[in-house]
């Protein structure tokens, strides 16, 4: 069902010259869902974002946003708010400026602009730190303005196109948690555009996997990590094997695969590589067909009957664990 705010982008297609960027889609995300835009470099995902936010007209299709077209809206007046990767704050200007900065081209005044500045930058934990210059904060800390400066236009849809790539692993970490809480709390949608399959897992409600300009797969974050649809999907999001059977090509996650004696295993292999990963052991095995098969054994039980490299073994599997997918 569509609610009043829900976002649908219908046959939305970009054309550069004779490349399509973006190919015909068909999607309907729903209002206060954290929906992650994830695949790899040149899938079309930023242009997607872009065609949304207002920075790139599209060539064909339309984007609808709580029932009205949107699609040649300015950015402004589109009700969509976007965090670019880079920040883009105004170096000149003080944090409080750079948030309220929107506010001052609408003509509000002075006091007005710094008392709604003060609220955004208390929400991301910079008040105290609204008299200083960009370049005087932490990469972190420029993201938290950024947001704050997006988020003070009141939207009902924030676009956030690779909002942490710029940050050190730990920092990322972090402001992941930082932004799940930002969107709970507001209850408006965010759509995150990402190549990091963790950050798409950690984060969103709603994973939409991209590739080609087209979208392979949507659903909820666990649906598509578990039944992935097609061979690109599984392999994407990692942890998979794609295995070709007598009836078929079926992904199976990595931990579903069990070592057994080479007289019980469904299929015989070779272990041609052994990492030891901390909390578990990854074996690649190669099997019939000159398919690697990446097994995963959690720490203790490998170490309980540690193998050679190059040593014959059998996998098994539970056919609960198969998923079919399309190659
Ligand atoms: N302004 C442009 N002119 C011509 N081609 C473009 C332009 N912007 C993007 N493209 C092309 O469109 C395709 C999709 O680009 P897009 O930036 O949307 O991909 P992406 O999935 O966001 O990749 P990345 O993760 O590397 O940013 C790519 O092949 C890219 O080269």
């Amino acid at each position: 069902m569509t609610t009043g705010q829900d976002l649908e982008l219908v046959s939305l297609t970009k054309r550069y010259g004779e490349a399509l960027a973006v190919d015909s889609v068909d999607h309907h995300f729903r209002k206060g869902q954290y929906a992650c835009l994830l695949g790899p470099s040149g899938c079309g995902k930023s242009t997607t974002l872009r065609m949304i936010a207002g920075h790139e007209d599209p060539s064909e299709g339309s984007i609808v946003l709580g029932g009205a077209d949107v699609s040649w809206l300015p950015p402004a007046r589109r009700g969509t708010a976007m965090m670019f990767q880079s920040y883009a704050l105004f170096p000149h200007l003080s944090v409080s400026d750079n948030v309220s900065f929107s506010l001052k081209m609408k003509g509000v005044d002075a006091p007005e602009r710094r008392k709604k500045a003060g609220e955004m930058l208390e929400l991301v934990h910079m008040d105290q730190y609204a008299d200083r210059l960009p370049d005087q904060l932490s990469g972190g800390q420029q993201q938290r303005v950024a947001l704050a400066r997006a988020l003070i236009t009141n939207p009902q849809v924030l676009l956030l196109d690779e909002p942490l790539s710029a940050l050190d692993p730990f920092l990322r970490i972090r402001m992941r948690t930082e932004l799940k809480r930002l969107q709970q709390e507001l209850g408006i949608t965010f759509i995150h555009v990402t190549h990091s399959q963790d950050e798409a897992l950690a984060l969103a409600d709603e994973i939409v996997v991209m590739n080609n300009a087209v979208i392979e797969q949507a659903g909820p974050a666990r649906e598509v990590f578990n039944a992935p649809k097609t061979e690109f999907v599984a392999r994407f999001l990692g942890g998979h094997n794609v295995i070709a059977l007598p009836h078929g090509h079926f992904a199976i996650r990595s931990d579903k695969v069990a070592l057994t004696s080479t007289a019980e295993g469904r299929l015989g292999g070779q272990v041609i590589g052994i990492e030891y990963q901390g909390a578990y052991v990854l074996l690649t095995i190669r099997a019939a067909g000159d398919q690697e098969i990446a097994a995963i054994v959690p720490e203790e039980k490998y170490f309980e009957n540690p193998m050679q490299q190059g040593v014959d073994v059998g996998l098994s599997w539970d056919d609960s664990a198969l998923h079919p997918v399309s190659v």
